[in-house]
């Protein structure tokens, strides 16, 4: 480990853009279509891993919603969700705001009590053995229809007290934000916050929309934004988190290369850009792997670093006081560094 390294680990961060979905690692993978006697179409790990080559999102996303078949019971989420906790935990995560796609299990039949209350209980085993604080981002298909997301949003109202906010996630294009208007107006109303992909694949007016129609809390990526110099000012003037996912981006083909990655063109805009892991499992890297690679790539210091992890608390849904006691703790961070 270089001195940089320690640093990324050690610094406080949350994580604010993760698909838990997306944490499926190949070996639980295996282990849990064993479980549930579903067969996979690879022959090892290994195969699995090679697979992982993708063009574009959509390419990922097939592969990525034919992994989450052999998640099938409560047990299956939790383990799949403890398993994401006990690794961020040594990448000095303290916070995680986790997104579940439930449309991708209860189209398979899969109760939609089985995936929450899975997830919930390991959310609470990581609070007791990890001191990580964590909540719910309950994300809509956006290849779906509005009135399948209305149907999810009904058979999550038991829950409600225990989801902090809606997404929006899957294929981009084609599937602007303005198609969910009504389905994220019913979700404001229910007292959650608002969230949406926009601008990863898809053009600055999907952002547009977002803000304009969903009127989300924060942005997922938002990278495409930078097309459009009016957007970029709206942004900064109203301090609109974007949670960028850097191996996302470059392994999603949406950035070539690392070393053109935008990160730092989005904070010297005044852009409260964070990072983030996007599907840690898929991408090949958690979020201080995310960290690493772009302080490397792109050269950023440790007060570029430490600005993008207090933009991950500021940037969170946290109660105010919650947030300044982890900016408190990144400041003693900072002030014990030599
Ligand atoms: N990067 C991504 N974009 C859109 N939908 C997703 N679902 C999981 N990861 C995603
Ligand atoms: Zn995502």
């Amino acid at each position: 480990m270089t001195d940089l390294d320690t640093f990324i680990a050690g610094l406080p961060k949350a994580e604010l853009h993760l698909h838990i979905e997306g944490s499926l690692e190949p070996e639980l993978m295996f282990a849990l279509a064993a479980r549930n006697g579903v067969t996979i179409p690879f022959a090892s790990v290994e195969e699995v891993r090679a697979a992982y080559d993708f063009s574009n999102l959509q390419d990922f996303l097939d592969i990525y919603y034919a992994g989450a078949q052999v998640l099938l019971t409560r047990q299956d989420f939790h383990d799949l969700a403890a398993a994401y906790f006990a690794r961020v935990a040594a990448d000095g995560v303290v916070h995680a705001e986790i997104m579940f796609d439930p449309q991708t299990h209860t189209d398979r039949g899969v109760a939609f009590a089985e995936v929450i209350e899975g997830l919930l209980s390991a959310m609470a085993v990581a609070e007791a053995e990890h001191g990580i604080t964590s909540s719910l981002i309950l994300s809509f298909l956006r290849h779906l229809s509005e009135d399948a997301a209305f149907a999810t949003l009904a058979e999550a109202e038991p829950w409600l007290d225990r989801i902090t906010a809606v997404g929006l996630d899957s294929s981009e294009l084609g599937h602007p934000p303005e198609k969910f208007a009504r389905v994220f107006a019913a979700a404001r109303e229910k007292g959650l916050k608002i969230t949406a992909h926009a601008g990863e694949e898809g053009p600055p007016d999907y952002v547009h929309q977002a803000l304009d129609v969903l009127g989300v809390d924060r942005i997922d990526h938002g990278n495409r934004a930078l097309e459009d110099p009016a957007l970029i000012e709206r942004l900064a003037r109203e301090g609109m988190t974007l949670t960028v996912c850097p191996l996302s981006n470059h392994k999603l083909c949406v950035v070539d290369d690392l070393a053109d990655h935008p990160i730092d063109a989005m904070l010297a805009r005044g852009l409260k850009a964070t990072i983030n892991s996007d599907d840690p499992a898929y991408f090949g890297g958690y979020v201080a792997d995310n960290y690493r690679a772009v302080a490397t790539a792109r050269g950023l210091d440790r007060a570029a670093l430490a600005r993008l992890a207090r933009n991950s608390f500021t940037g969170s849904f946290l109660p105010e006081e919650a947030v300044a006691a982890h900016l408190a703790r990144i400041d003693a961070y900072l002030a014990e560094q030599v």
